[in-house]
C-alpha cells in the first residue's frame, strides 16, 4: 500500500513517497522544491513514480497552494487528506488554546518527535526546534503534553528584514563566531545566536517546569546551520514531519 507523505513549508514543498503507511516503512523515493516550482511536479519527478495509494500532508503554506499541490496530485486517484491540528492525536494532547490554529507542521513533527524519543526509552520531556522559513520551538512533557512554543523568524527572514529596515546591511552571508569583527559575520552570528539563545531558554523552562532534563530534538531544512551553535546535545533528525505523517496515517488508514 504506497504511501506518499507532503509537507508544504512557506519556502518548499517536501515529499516521500513509502511502500506502506505505517512508522518504518521503507521509503522508496523523495525530494524537494521550492515553491514557484510546484508546478513542475507532474511532469518532472512525480512522473515516473509508483502510483501512490494513500495520501497524507500538512500545509502551511496557504490556500492557494494546496490548491497547486492537488492539481499536480490529478496525474493519480488518490484523495489529497491534510492533517489539522486537533485536541489529540497519535498519543499526543494538544494544549494550545485554540488546537486547531496550532501549524500542522508543528503539530506533526511533534508527533513524529514523540514518538522517536518513545522509541528510545522511558517518556521524558521534549523540546522540539523545527528550523524553516520561520523557527519553532516546543516543548512537550512527559505525559505528552504540548504545553507551549515559541515562533521566531528563520535566518533567511532575520536577514531581509534587516536588508530591507537598514541602510548599511547589504553583505553576502558569513560565518558564525563568538566575536565577529565583519558586518557579515556579525549578521549570520546574531541571527544564529538568537535562535540558540531561544532554545535555550526554552529548556530552561522546561527544566524549571518539570524538574528534569529534556530530550532535544531537531528539524527542518536549516537544521544543520543550526547544529553546530547550540548550547546542549541536539538530536539532528531529517524528516520528523514524515516520520509524524507515518505515524497519523497508520491510526487513520486501515488495511
Ligand atoms: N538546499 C536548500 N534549499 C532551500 N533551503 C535550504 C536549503 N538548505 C538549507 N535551506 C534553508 O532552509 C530553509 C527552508 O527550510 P525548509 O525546511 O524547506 O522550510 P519550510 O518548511 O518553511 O518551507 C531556508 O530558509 C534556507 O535557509
Ligand atoms: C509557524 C509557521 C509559520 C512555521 O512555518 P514554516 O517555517 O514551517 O514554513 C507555521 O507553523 C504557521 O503558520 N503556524 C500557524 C500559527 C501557529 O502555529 O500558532
Ligand atoms: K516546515
Amino acid at each position: 500500500m504506497t504511501f506518499l507523505a507532503i509537507d508544504v513549508g512557506n519556502t518548499r514543498l517536501k515529499w516521500a513517497l513509502y511502500d506502506a503507511h505505517r512508522p518504518g516503512a521503507t521509503l522508496l523515493a523523495h525530494g524537494a522544491e521550492f515553491l514557484d516550482h510546484i508546478e513542475k511536479l507532474a511532469e518532472g519527478s512525480w512522473a515516473d513514480l509508483p502510483v501512490p495509494q494513500r495520501m497524507l500532508g500538512c500545509v502551511v503554506a496557504g490556500d492557494a497552494a494546496k490548491r497547486r499541490v492537488q492539481e499536480q496530485m490529478e496525474l493519480w486517484d488518490v484523495p489529497p487528506q491534510w492533517v489539522v491540528s486537533s485536541g489529540e492525536e497519535a498519543g499526543l494532547i494538544n494544549g494550545y488554546d485554540h488546537p486547531s490554529r496550532l501549524g500542522s507542521d508543528r503539530w506533526v513533527a511533534m508527533i513524529g518527535a514523540r514518538h522517536h524519543v518513545l522509541a528510545q526509552g522511558p517518556a521524558r520531556p521534549l523540546v522540539v526546534v523545527m528550523v524553516g522559513t520561520a523557527v519553532t520551538v516546543e516543548c512537550i512533557d512527559a505525559h505528552g503534553r504540548f504545553m507551549g512554543g515559541l515562533i521566531l523568524p528563520g535566518h533567511g527572514i532575520m536577514l531581509r528584514a534587516l536588508e530591507t529596515g537598514t541602510a548599511g546591511l547589504h553583505v553576502p552571508t558569513g560565518d558564525v563566531r563568538m566575536f565577529p569583527t565583519n558586518t557579515s559575520d556579525a549578521l549570520t552570528s546574531g541571527g544564529t545566536y538568537a535562535i540558540a539563545g531561544a532554545v535555550e531558554r526554552m529548556v530552561q523552562h522546561v527544566i524549571q517546569h518539570c524538574g528534569e532534563e529534556p530530550a532535544c530534538i531537531m528539524t527542518g531544512g536549516a537544521g544543520w546551520k543550526m547544529a553546530p551553535s547550540m548550547t546542549r546535545p541536539f538530536e539532528l533528525v531529517d524528516n520528523l514531519i514524515f516520520d509524524g505523517l507515518l505515524e497519523i496515517a497508520s491510526r487513520r488508514f486501515a488495511g
